[in-house]
């Protein structure tokens, strides 16, 4: 492809993604699934731009508002241009496949922006830190001073991170397997199991990936597993598993020994898993779909699981990095919608822990109301469970200096490094508490 073909292929992908309420990797993915004559280096650079227009979308926009220019993605992939210092020289506008040369208005926008920072210092807080404007309370209250800093590292792209299997490899083997592969890979600080690899890499050319040594997993994520103390032998349920991603993690800490069950609502979903666990050496996990909190399986399952893993389908707004959309198309109504479903689920899953064990709630969201305020109103009703705060689990479970000092375990890229996440480890009493 010509540097012409590729900037047009960008505007024509981001284009798409805008008017499709899809997430923008599902629509790139069949993008380029129905385009096979792109080569993987044209692909990527394509979708490089793509992304960082969705990374920078409140600033573009608030510069085309500022110049009274509509914004729409040619315009978007116009402005991204200028301010990557690309010259729009007329190589760029011809050619088979290419799109037109700007227009006169067009040219002068792109004057004004020349030399100019993508920053203003007009700009307020939720343009800056590239997040939507209605959540700017609501964050604001949750970081205060902290607040450019937090969503400036959330702005940024996500690094690749690893989870060995223990089934298979030690850190040590990995790290040896990867670099005879020429891949460079570095011991992730939080996570005893977790490797962050320093460039993208295609996995499935990686022969460590396919021998199943190694699971792309966030460290975050990986730290909700370990948290969970999945031990061989135990009964255990991955309540919201969808494609097994915690499933796994739980089934290497089990070392194969014990019941897993891996439940979700989504059948497409728990299917996708099956490879990933047989790649993993996996053979202690049933996998199993369910109707909803009214599921025959859930009522006679009652009080029979040591470990009840819920990790809740949430606005993953621990994840935008890794998703740049998904942050323009969240409401508060999706909030609202999501806390009530938590709610539900969370109600529902209690019931399969046994007394004595545990129940451990986890989000890839940022936003108290699904998370601290979520746990709070669940113990008001559920008397029979208690917090047991994570620095007093740490230790033993994860082994590294533990990185909160609150009860529950609250992740977030600028602090951690990682995805946001959050965690609340709960117990329920051996005997009935009184009403
Ligand atoms: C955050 S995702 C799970 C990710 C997965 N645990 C992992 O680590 O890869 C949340 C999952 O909850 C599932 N889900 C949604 N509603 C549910 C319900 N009522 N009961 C069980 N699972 C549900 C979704 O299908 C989705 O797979």
């Amino acid at each position: 492809m010509t540097p012409a073909a590729r900037l047009a292929a960008a505007m024509e992908l981001l284009d798409e993604i805008q008017a499709s309420p899809k997430p923008a990797d599902q629509i790139s993915s069949l993008y380029f699934k129905s385009r096979r004559y792109i080569g993987s280096k044209d692909r990527r650079a394509v979708a490089e731009t793509v992304w960082r227009v969705l990374r920078t979308k409140a600033r573009i926009d608030w510069w085309l508002e500022a110049l009274d220019f509509p914004a729409d993605a040619r315009a978007r992939v116009l402005v991204d241009m200028v301010f990557q210092g690309v010259k729009p020289e007329p190589e760029l506008f011809q050619g088979a496949h290419s799109a037109s040369p700007p227009n006169q208005e067009e040219r002068r926008l792109l004057d004004t922006l020349r030399g100019k920072s993508p920053f203003h210092h007009a700009m307020p807080a939720w343009v800056k830190g590239e997040f939507p404007q209605w959540l700017e309370p609501r964050l604001t209250a949750l970081w205060g001073e902290r607040l450019a800093q937090e969503v400036g590292a959330m702005r940024d792209e996500a690094p690749l991170d690893l989870r060995v299997n223990t089934l298979k490899a030690t850190r040590d083997d990995a790290l040896i397997a990867l670099k005879k592969e020429r891949i460079t890979a570095t011991p992730t600080e939080i996570s005893p199991l977790g490797l962050r690899l320093a460039n993208r890499v295609a996995l499935v050319q990686v022969q460590a990936w396919r021998d199943g040594l190694i699971e792309v997993q966030d460290e975050g994520s990986q730290l909700v597993a370990l948290l969970a103390d999945a031990q061989p032998g135990m009964a255990v349920v991955d309540y919201c598993a969808g494609a097994g991603g915690k499933t796994l993690a739980l089934a290497a800490a089990m070392q194969n020994k014990g019941r897993l069950v891996a439940c979700d609502v989504a059948e497409w979903r728990v299917d996708k898993a099956q490879a990933r666990l047989r790649r993993a050496g996996v053979h202690n996990v049933t996998r199993r779909v369910i109707e909803g909190e009214s599921d025959k399986w859930i009522k006679r399952s009652a009080a029979s699981f040591d470990r009840v893993l819920v990790d809740a389908p949430c606005t993953g707004t621990g994840t935008w990095r890794r998703n740049p959309d998904g942050k323009w198309q969240l409401t508060e109504q999706t909030v609202l919608e999501l806390v009530g479903r938590q709610q539900v689920i969370l109600a529902s899953a209690a019931r399969l822990t046994k007394p004595g064990g545990r129940l451990i709630y986890a989000t890839c969201s940022i936003l108290p109301e699904e998370n601290e305020e979520q746990i709070e109103r669940f113990l008001s009703t559920h008397p029979e469970f208690t917090v047991v705060p994570v620095p007093g689990l740490w230790g033993e479970l994860v082994g590294t200096p533990c990185p909160v000092s609150g009860p529950y375990l609250r992740l977030s890229p600028y602090g951690h490094g990682t995805d946001g996440f959050f965690a609340a480890v709960l117990e329920r009493a051996l005997a009935a508490v009184p009403e």
